[in-house]
This record gives structure tokens, C-alpha cells and sequence, in this order.
């Protein structure tokens, strides 16, 4: 990372109230220290700008996008359409559907165009800034030993998990 003020990493969401569940991703991008934005940006309500973004995606130096969106959740295959920037998907939970509509949206993509989908909520937003750490990391030997110890922190945390019983 040798400007750590260009971001490499776009984080976008449909809507404002995706925030609760997509701030899970800029967490994990800030606890790596991985340059990132993060802005609302949605294929329905606001398409010149989608377009904009995804379009000027590579050339502003990003390496992953990951967008999140919720019920009709268009935005990471339309971005992913437009753009040779990895796109990775997170379904934000739907008020009626619980984000089985989002999923499906965003996971059912045709042959050619590929959004990698995440699980619904929380989990798959901090999953979908993780893997995005991994690509970095693929390049970026500090990064990497980060990303190393980050697992082995957590495998301790689990081994030292105790029920109520004990
Ligand atoms: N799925 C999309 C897109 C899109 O895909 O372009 N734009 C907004 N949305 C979603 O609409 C839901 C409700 O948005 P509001 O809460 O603003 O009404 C959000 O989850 C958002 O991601």
C-alpha cells in the first residue's frame, strides 16, 4: 500500500439504511487499515451515478468493490456489469423476505458477469471485507502476516470459549 490515502477498496450500499448491516465491512477494512470509500450509491434511484462509479472503478485504483443492497438488490450485478473490478455482493435483510430476496438477487447472476455472494446481514459484510483484505493481501506481505494473525486470535478466542454448564 504505498498511498494510503487512494483508496482500494469501494464500499457501496443501495441506501443509507443499509448502514447498520454494511458498516461491518468498513470495520474490518479499518481494523486492517485497508484504504477505503464508502458512499451510497444505488442502480435504481441514482443510475448516471452508478455509472460513473463503476466505470471510473480501475482506473481510480480500486481492487475490490464490495456493494450491498436489499430486496431488488440490482446494484452489484449492474456495477459488476460495467466494470472488471472484482464486485462483492452482500444482501442487506429485506423488511418482508428477511433478505432471501436480496440473496437471490444478487446470487443468481447470468453466465460471463460474476458477483461473489456473501451471507445475508451482518456475517457476509464482514466476510465480503475479509476476502477483499485476502486479494490485498495476495500482494502485500504485511497485510498478509495481519490477516494470519487476525485467524489465529480468533481460533484462540474459540478455544477459550466456555459454556454456562462449566
Ligand atoms: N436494492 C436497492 C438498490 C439497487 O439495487 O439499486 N437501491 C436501493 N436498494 C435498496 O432498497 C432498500 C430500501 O431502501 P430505503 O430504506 O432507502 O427505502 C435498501 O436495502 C437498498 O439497498
Amino acid at each position: 500500500m504505498s498511498d494510503q490515502h487512494k483508496p482500494l477498496v469501494g464500499v457501496i450500499m443501495g441506501s443509507s439504511s443499509d448502514w447498520d448491516v454494511m458498516q461491518n465491512a468498513v470495520n474490518i477494512l479499518k481494523q486492517f487499515g485497508v484504504p477505503f470509500e464508502a458512499q451510497v450509491i444505488s442502480a435504481h434511484r441514482m443510475p448516471d451515478e452508478m455509472y460513473a462509479y463503476a466505470r471510473s472503478a480501475r482506473a481510480r485504483g480500486l481492487r475490490a468493490i464490495i456493494a450491498g443492497a436489499g430486496g431488488a438488490a440490482h446494484l452489484p450485478g449492474m456495477v459488476a456489469a460495467m466494470t472488471i473490478v472484482p464486485v462483492l455482493g452482500v444482501p442487506v435483510p429485506s423488511k418482508y423476505l428477511r433478505g432471501e430476496d436480496s440473496m437471490l438477487s444478487i446470487l443468481q447472476m447470468p453466465k460471463g458477469v460474476p458477483v461473489s455472494t456473501f451471507a445475508i446481514g451482518e456475517a457476509g459484510a464482514a466476510n465480503a471485507a475479509l476476502t477483499a483484505v485476502a486479494m490485498i493481501a495476495s500482494t502485500d506481505q504485511a497485510l498478509a502476516e495481519k490477516l494470519e494473525a487476525f485467524r489465529v486470535s480468533q481460533t484462540e478466542a474459540a478455544k477459550a470459549m466456555k459454556l454456562p454448564l462449566e
